[in-house]
């Protein structure tokens, strides 16, 4: 479990972290957002002990990180930001290394040492010093230190970062995997990562929290949740039979793509009433759909008031 109660952390008069309290229970994996510079990692280190808060407090499973420093860090597993490593050690130099320091021995540092090279797949890489290594098999060697100890708390500071779609994929299959029992925490910008690995999102900007929900709850919160949008070539025809229908709000044409999305007026379902109209009026459709949400769209709209000011 993770509680942070106010946390905060000012550099001089600037507050990178304003006041955050939250609790994660295990079996979440929450999925920290937020644009450049929101106090994403800020909140990171001070939650994982490297960074200590100008007030408030963490706790890891009941350990406050500044007073019990010893049992939270035991129970954590931190992947920092860029996943920073000996880089002239090799794989197995410094996966030995990091069991070594969590006091890991005999069988049980055996079966863990085991268990990360073959969930990461770092057995062809085991004797090729880390600084040679692609970007990908760092950020797996950054995993494997990671969850070397079996923690129960994890802490991934945007943990796909660089890597390409298959070791992105990888990634989010093996926190997908660990999810279960743990509380994962896992900073990102990139919105699908949410959808595929978070069952809870946290969305921070300017050092504040402003939203804490469900995946599906922020989609809910887009204009775009229950809107009908389609493609045709008769565009005119289209916005024409759906522009009179009651319970349309709003039709509008992406300049773009020239999709044509029917928003709904509140509380109204239009799925039947946009595909009726439209094979009344004789509108051939290449394609339809009922929108869940666009979680782009919800982000910047809870971002965009709270951007930072340029500091000099
Ligand atoms: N040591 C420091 N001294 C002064 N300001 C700092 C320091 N560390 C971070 N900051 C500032 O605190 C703010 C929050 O930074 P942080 O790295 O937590 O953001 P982030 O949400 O992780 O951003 P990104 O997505 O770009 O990694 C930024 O404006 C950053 O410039």
């Amino acid at each position: 479990m993770i509680e942070t109660s106010a946390l905060t952390k000012h550099y001089g008069r600037f507050a990178a972290v304003d006041n955050i309290s939250f609790r994660v229970e295990p079996g979440q994996v929450l999925g920290f957002l937020g644009p450049n510079g929101a106090g994403k990692s800020t909140t990171m280190k001070m939650i994982a002990g490297f960074l200590a808060p100008t007030s408030g407090s963490a706790k890891v499973c009941g350990f406050d990180v500044e007073s019990r420093p010893m049992e939270a860090k035991r129970a954590l597993g931190y992947l920092p930001e860029g996943a920073p490593a000996y880089g002239e050690m090799t794989p197995r130099a410094f996966l030995g290394f990091v069991a070594d320091i969590r006091g890991l021995a005999g069988e049980e540092r055996r079966r863990r040492l085991d268990d990360v090279l073959g969930r990461l797949q770092l057995e062809g890489v085991l004797e090729q010093p880390i600084e040679t290594l692609s970007k990908g098999f760092k950020r797996r060697v950054g995993l494997a230190q990671a969850i070397l100890h079996d923690p129960p708390v994890l802490i991934l500071d945007e943990p796909t970062d660089g890597l390409d779609p298959n070791q992105k994929h990888e990634v989010r299959t093996l926190i997908n995997a660990m999810a279960k029992n743990k509380v994962i925490v896992i900073s990102t910008h990139i919105l699908e990562e949410v959808n595929a690995v978070c069952n809870r999102a946290i969305i921070i900007a300017g050092g504040k929290l402003l939203a804490d929900a469900a995946p599906a709850e922020l989609e809910a919160r887009s204009r775009y949740h229950m809107a009908v949008s389609l493609t045709t070539a008769e565009t005119d025809k289209a916005k024409q039979a759906l522009g009179g229908l009651p319970d349309v709000e709003s039709v509008e044409v992406d300049p773009l793509d020239q999709r044509i999305t029917a928003f709904p007026r509140r509380g109204k379902q239009i799925l039947a009433a946009v595909s009726d109209a439209l094979k009344a009026q004789g509108v051939a459709i290449r394609e339809l759909q009922l929108e869940t949400g666009r979680l782009d769209e919800v982000f910047r709209s809870i971002t965009q008031p709270h951007a930072r000011e340029v500091r000099v």
